[in-house]
């Protein structure tokens, strides 16, 4: 095995040859695909006359669409139904497992895969979404393509891509109480711009990681993209294996102790070079919110909108911009903005330990007077799980709305929209203008417990003053 970081290691391990475009043909271990970029990819095989080439290495679910009350089909929405039609007939005529509603699998991408175990170390993973990024958490090397990108994907199981730099983003110590894994890659990218990763692969080590749980990793390597990075991963290790071991797609008997072996060899080298290092002390960093249009316009729960002056001079424009559209002003605490709508759920917060977290703030109190609540699963098993747990009652005891799973009000391509200029504590991964359903609609980035705190107060809150 070569000497290197994880990422050269599975980069040359995937590659089939070097383009005349000086590309690198990369073999694509797993391919996901969801119901908004795949119709148009599985059209423009079928224009060429081309058949999917190893159907059992992609895998489809439905997410962005799905109503998150009634699903009955077909669905109110016409273009959601046309859409979900789309893919069960591509599925169908092409042999691709297609995890339906209902079948007890179904869910967002980013979370199906890896509680089926199909995301695993060493991989190359790729999927018509950003998120993809969120796989990097296994070690794999997981990045969001275009739609013709999954037309190549679909037709040769290859990519023809250029090769990426590697930071390392080292996080020591332990975080505080009330400080989440959400919290830290909030704090990364506030710290190194929604740009900062242009260009490179970010690698995610130091203890704080090492201590972080398989979810908590997900969400940290989920928001890699906010911060320019097309992919970020960890290493992977005992706490990556006892994930894994005994799901569904996970290596078994004497086949899992050798996939083992291999995994800690793809590990990046003690003495591995990187293009950039980054250190960051966990004790600094506090809950974190965003403020503004961007998820790099972030800021600790007892801090000031900043000023303009108060940021470097190529954040100022968008800041400028950001006041005026979250109608806030330089200088306020963001501390005790009044919320609308509380959301829990998405790729990078809806796994059952983003659910547990939340509930522990929620259970035995009541969420805040003319403040809508909701939770949604990030999959049917979360759903399952979290039921199993009683979390849906202590939700709805609460004054939460309990979900079917979906990305739901993550970028509302359901029915689950912001109202005109309303403002959601949300904990997804996007505050863009319009981005939860209405054009004006406003969006505040937190931890889920975060959330759930701002639900009973009715206000952006500290979280640490609610937990015991
Ligand atoms: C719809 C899809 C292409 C999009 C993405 O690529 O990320 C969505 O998942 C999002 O989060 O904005
Ligand atoms: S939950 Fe949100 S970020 Fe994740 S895939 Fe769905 S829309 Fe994209």
């Amino acid at each position: 095995m070569s000497k290197g970081t994880l990422f050269d290691k599975v980069w040359d391990l995937h590659t089939v040859g070097t383009l005349p475009s000086g590309q690198t043909q990369l073999l694509i271990g797993l391919h996901l695909i969801h119901e908004v970029t795949s119709p148009q990819a599985f059209a423009m095989l079928r224009e060429r006359g081309l058949k999917v080439l190893f159907p059992e290495r992609t895998v489809a679910t439905v997410d962005h669409i799905v109503p998150t009350t009634n699903q009955a089909r077909p669905f109110v929405d016409a273009l959601a139904e046309e859409m979900m039609q789309a893919l069960e007939q591509n599925c169908q005529k092409n042999g691709i497992t297609f995890h339906n509603i209902g079948s007890g699998n179904q869910g967002i991408v980013h979370v199906i895969a890896p509680e089926q175990g199909l995301t695993q170390p060493g991989m190359t993973i790729a999927c018509g979404d950003s998120h993809t990024s969120t796989h990097g958490a296994f070690g794999a090397i997981a990045f969001g393509i275009g739609t013709s990108q999954v037309r190549d994907v679909l037709a040769s199981q290859t990519l023809a891509l250029s090769k990426l730099k590697v930071r390392k983003i080292e996080v020591n110590g332990t975080l505080k109480p009330g400080v989440y894994a959400k919290d830290v890659i909030l704090h990364i990218i506030r710290t190194l711009g929604v740009k900062g990763g242009v260009g490179y692969a970010y690698e995610y080590a130091g203890t704080t990681f090492e201590q972080m749980n398989m979810e908590e990793r997900m969400t940290v390597c989920n928001m890699s993209i906010e911060g320019g990075a097309r992919c970020g991963y960890i290493n992977p290790d005992q706490v990556t294996y006892a994930y894994l071991k005994g799901r569904d797609f996970a290596p078994k008997g004497a086949d899992w102790d050798k996939a083992v072996a291999w995994w800690d060899s793809i590990k990046s080298d003690a003495d591995a070079e990187y293009d950039d290092v980054v250190v960051f002390d966990a004790a600094d960093i506090p809950p974190t919110v965003t403020w503004g249009i961007t998820p790099g316009q972030g800021i600790g729960i007892n801090q000031f909108v900043p000023s303009a002056e108060q940021l470097p001079e190529e954040d100022r424009q968008i800041a400028e911009e950001a006041y005026v559209y979250m109608d806030l002003t330089p200088g306020q605490p963001i501390l005790g903005t009044k919320v609308d709508v509380c959301f829990i759920g998405s790729c990078t917060n809806g796994r059952i330990s983003d659910l547990r977290e939340a509930a522990k703030v929620a259970k035995g109190r009541h969420v805040a007077q003319g403040v809508k609540a909701f939770v949604v699963p990030g999959s049917e098993r979360v759903k399952q799980q979290a039921e199993a747990e009683g979390l849906d009652k202590i939700f709805q005891a609460a004054g939460f709305e309990w979900r079917e799973p979906g990305c739901s009000m993550c970028l509302a391509m359901n029915p689950d929209k912001l109202q005109g200029r309303q403002l959601s504590a949300s904990s997804s991964n996007r505050n863009f203008k319009g981005r939860q359903g209405s054009a004006s609609g406003r969006t505040l980035l937190m931890s889920p417990a975060m959330v759930a705190a701002a639900a009973v107060k009715g206000e952006v809150f500290d979280v640490r003053e609610l937990l015991n």
